[in-house]
C-alpha cells in the first residue's frame, strides 16, 4: 500500500493539465454495454476506478483495451453475462450504473450493492425505483440487486430525494430509458455536467435525449445504438482541486484542459475568500490562474448539488480555510456526515469544531506535518492539500483512496515543485521515521 511523504511550505508554481473527469468517464463507460457497435473513448484519465470498472465490463462480455494513453477502445463481444459481483463492485460507487443499460439491453442484471467511499448514508432507492417505474422487475436479496424486464417501456420518473437528485441514479435510468420504448421524462434530474457528457455522448450513438443539464430530461427511446467515438470532459473536481492547492500554499497555477463554466460557484468562494484567479482564453485553449496572495479572508458555505459548491470540493475547502483570517464555517447539504477528514486535519495542528450540521474552522493556524491517514478520495485530496501547506514532513497513509480518482496527482504536485514523494508502506522508507534509527546511530 502506498503512501505519499510531502514536505510542506513551498508554494506551488507552473502549468499543469487536468486529466479527464472519473465522474463522466465512469458512467460513459458503463453505457457501452447499450450497444454492440465499438466505442472509442478518449480522455479517460488512468485511474484505479477505470480498472476496476474494465475488470467489470470484461466480465460482463466487453473487450476493453486501452488504444493510447488516455484512450480506451470498448465493445460487446458476449452478452450472455449480466453479474456484477461484490468484488468488483464494492470498490467503487460508479459500478452501479452497469444495472440500467444491463437489464436494457440483456433484460437481466444481478448487481451487488454498491461501495464507493464511506461518506454517509449511500441509498440506492431512487435508481430501483426509476428502473421499476420503467416496468423492471426488481428484488433485492443476498446483499444483491436483481432486475429483470423484456422491454423497459417510457414512463414520467421523478429522481427528487431527501437532499436534492441523485447523479448516478440520473445515469442509470437515463441510460436505461435510451433503449426504452416510448418516452422517458425524468424530473428533478441531476444538472451536474458530467450527466450532460453522458447524454451527449449517448446520443452520439443515436440516442435522442433532451433537456440534459436541466431538471427535467426528456428520452425518446429507440430501437439501437451504433459505436462511435467520444472525448471525456475535464475533471472539474480535480481542476478545483490543483487551484486550492495552489492557493493554500501562496503559489500560483496555470490549469489547462480546464472548463470554468463548471467552477463558477467555486470560482465564486475563492474569490470571495481573497484569492486570486484569472480565465485566460488564447485561441481555443481556456486556461485558469490561481494564486494565493494574501491571507484568505474566512467565509461560510454549505457543499451542495450543481451548480452549487460541489461536495467533493467541501474537504479540500475545509483544509484551506484553516490559514483564512477567522472562522469559517461549512456544512454539507448533500452527505451532512461527510466530515471524516476533521480528525485527521486536526492531528495536523487544526482547529475545527462539529456546530450543529456542520463545522467551524478556527482559522489563522498554521498546520504542521503530521502522520495521517487517508478515509476517502476526497480526504486523501484535503489532507494533501493541507500537508503541502503545512510546516514539515507529512506521511499519507492509505492513498490507494486518492488513486481512484487523480491521476499520479503526486507526480502532477511534483511538476508544480511540491516536495511529494510516493514510497511504498513500510516505517523503513519513511525519511526520518525509521524506529530503530536511535539504534543504528548508536
Ligand atoms: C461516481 C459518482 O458520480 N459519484 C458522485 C455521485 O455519487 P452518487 O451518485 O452516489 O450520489 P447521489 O447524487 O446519488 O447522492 C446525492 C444524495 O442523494 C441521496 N440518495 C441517492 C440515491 C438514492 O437512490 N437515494 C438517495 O437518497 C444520497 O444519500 C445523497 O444524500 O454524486 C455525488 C454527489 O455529487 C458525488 O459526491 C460523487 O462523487
Ligand atoms: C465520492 C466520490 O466517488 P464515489 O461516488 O465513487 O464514491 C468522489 O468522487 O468524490
Amino acid at each position: 500500500m502506498d503512501m505519499l511523504v510531502i514536505r510542506g511550505g513551498q508554494p506551488l508554481r507552473g502549468t499543469v493539465r487536468t486529466s479527464g473527469a472519473k465522474n463522466a468517464a465512469l458512467p460513459i463507460m458503463a453505457a457501452c454495454l447499450l450497444t454492440d457497435g465499438p466505442v472509442r473513448l478518449s480522455e479517460v484519465p488512468k485511474l484505479a476506478d477505470v480498472d476496476s470498472l474494465s475488470q467489470l465490463l470484461r466480465l460482463l462480455g466487453v473487450d476493453v483495451e486501452a488504444t493510447g494513453p488516455q484512450e480506451l477502445s470498448l465493445r460487446v463481444i458476449d452478452r450472455q453475462h449480466f453479474t456484477a459481483p461484490y468484488d468488483l463492485v464494492r470498490k467503487m460507487r460508479a459500478s452501479i450504473c452497469v444495472l440500467g443499460p444491463l437489464v436494457a439491453r440483456r433484460g437481466r442484471a444481478k448487481v451487488s450493492l454498491p461501495g464507493g467511499c464511506n461518506i454517509g448514508h449511500r441509498p440506492i432507492d431512487l435508481h430501483l425505483r426509476g428502473l421499476e417505474a420503467l416496468g423492471a422487475q426488481i428484488r433485492v436479496e443476498g446483499g444483491y440487486v436483481e432486475a429483470s424486464a423484456r422491454r423497459l417501456r417510457g414512463a414520467t420518473i421523478s429522481l427528487a430525494g431527501p437532499c436534492g437528485s441523485t447523479v448516478t441514479g440520473t445515469a442509470n435510468i437515463m441510460a436505461a430509458a435510451v433503449l426504452a420504448s416510448g418516452v422517458t421524462t425524468i424530473t428533478s434530474a441531476a444538472l451536474e455536467p458530467e450527466i450532460v457528457d453522458l447524454a451527449e455522448f449517448l446520443n452520439g450513438l443515436g440516442a435522442q435525449i433532451t433537456g440534459q443539464g436541466t431538471p427535467e430530461i426528456r428520452i425518446e427511446g429507440v430501437a439501437a445504438l451504433s459505436g462511435g467515438k467520444y472525448s471525456v470532459i475535464p475533471d472539474r473536481i480535480e481542476a478545483a482541486t490543483l487551484m486550492i492547492a495552489a492557493i493554500a500554499t501562496r503559489g500560483e497555477v496555470t490549469i489547462t484542459n480546464i472548463q470554468p463554466t463548471h467552477l463558477e460557484s467555486v470560482i465564486h468562494l475563492l474569490r470571495e475568500a481573497g484569492a486570486d484567479i484569472e480565465i485566460e482564453q488564447s485561441g481555443e485553449e481556456t486556461r485558469v490562474v490561481a494564486a494565493g496572495r494574501r491571507m484568505l479572508r474566512p467565509i461560510e458555505f454549505s457543499a451542495t448539488p450543481y451548480p452549487g459548491v460541489p461536495t467533493d470540493l467541501q474537504a479540500q475547502l475545509t483544509a484551506l480555510l484553516t490559514a483564512a483570517a477567522g472562522d469559517s464555517t461549512v456544512t454539507d447539504a448533500v452527505f451532512p456526515n461527510r466530515f471524516m477528514h476533521v480528525s485527521e486535519l486536526c492531528r495536523m495542528g487544526a482547529r475545527i469544531e462539529h456546530r450543529g450540521d456542520g463545522v467551524v474552522i478556527r482559522g489563522r493556524n498554521r498546520l504542521s506535518g503530521a502522520s495521517v491517514m487517508a478515509s476517502d478520495l476526497r480526504a486523501s485530496a484535503a489532507l494533501a492539500v493541507a500537508a503541502l501547506a503545512a510546516e514539515g514532513q507529512s506521511v499519507i497513509r492509505r492513498v490507494y483512496h486518492l488513486d481512484r480518482g487523480y491521476e499520479r496527482l503526486d507526480l502532477k504536485l511534483q511538476s508544480l515543485g511540491g516536495q511529494v514523494e510516493r514510497i511504498l508502506d513500510s516505517p523503513d522508507s519513511i525519511p526520518g521515521s525509521d524506529p530503530t534509527a536511535f539504534l543504528k546511530a548508536a
